[in-house]
């Protein structure tokens, strides 16, 4: 069965038909990009899968269930990171996770369990008691990744994760998000296509809210992604700066 589904999805505001009958799928531990230009109506598909927008028209399941008719149920089968994830700042990074996980009904052994998992899986135990606001952005990047794993949920939805990262991060970003991929189906949007290239299974191209095509994508080493030889020798060159 498909993790997400999209059946002739449509979202109105106004006169602006911002998402235009769009159906795809995403399959199990699959990393699916959206790609388009901005105001194609890549956010707008991500707030509707993620419950925060009702659909004008069409359907969307998680893992067989409907976002609308039972949109609680599944929630606790998305985890969502927004673009500009809010973080709160002044917190520890484990007091943040405790904080998000209480949010989501997880208590007591099996949050720190939960939270030990996340850290594991986002290689954040070197920063557990760091306060956030002094984390890089690459570390915050992966905190708001964690909290959105914390209830291991069946989707991963991210809205251009890349945005603000320096290159190192940038490709830290991709094996990251293959490894995720491993437990979970990833959507994802970019406006960088080379980055969708390189970390996505399919990708789907949006035009003003209309879906042109999905493709597959070929790949060699998909499974741990090879930095390009230009990207080998920024990450040697600027290794002494990323120690600091
Ligand atoms: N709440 C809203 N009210 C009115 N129009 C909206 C709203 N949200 C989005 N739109 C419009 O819907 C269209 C699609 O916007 P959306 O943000 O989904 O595009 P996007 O592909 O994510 O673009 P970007 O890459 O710039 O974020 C745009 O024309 C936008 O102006």
């Amino acid at each position: 069965m498909a993790v997400l589904s999209l059946d002739r999805l449509s979202k109105r505001f106004g006169a602006r038909l911002a998402v235009d009958a769009v159906s795809f799928e995403v399959r199990e531990r699959e990393v699916f990009g959206l790609l388009g230009p901005n105001g194609s109506g890549k956010s707008t598909i991500l707030r509707l899968v993620t419950g925060y927008l009702y659909p004008s028209s069409g359907t969307i399941r998680v893992a067989g269930i409907d976002v609308v008719r039972a949109a609680r149920a599944a929630r606790e089968r998305i985890g969502y990171v927004p673009e500009d994830s809010p973080l709160y700042g002044h917190m520890r990074v484990v007091e943040y996770l405790s904080f998000m996980g209480r949010l989501r009904g997880i208590t007591g052994g099996a949050l720190d369990r939960a939270i030990d998992a996340a850290v594991e899986r986002l290689a954040l135990g070197s920063v557990r008691k760091t306060i956030i606001e002094r984390l890089s952005r690459g570390y915050r990047q992966r905190v708001s990744l964690a909290q959105a794993v914390l209830h291991k949920p069946e989707l991963l939805v991210l809205d251009e994760p890349s945005n603000g990262l320096d290159p190192r991060q940038i490709i830290e970003l991709r094996g990251l998000l293959r490894h995720l991929a491993q437990d979970c189906a990833v959507l994802v949007t970019s406006h960088i296509l080379a980055e969708i290239e390189r970390t996505a299974d399919r990708a789907a191209i949006l035009l003003d809210g209309r879906l042109l095509t999905v493709e597959q994508i070929a790949h060699e080493t998909l499974a741990a992604p090879v930095p390009s030889p230009l990207e080998a020798l920024f990450l040697e060159l600027t290794q002494a700066k990323a120690m600091q």
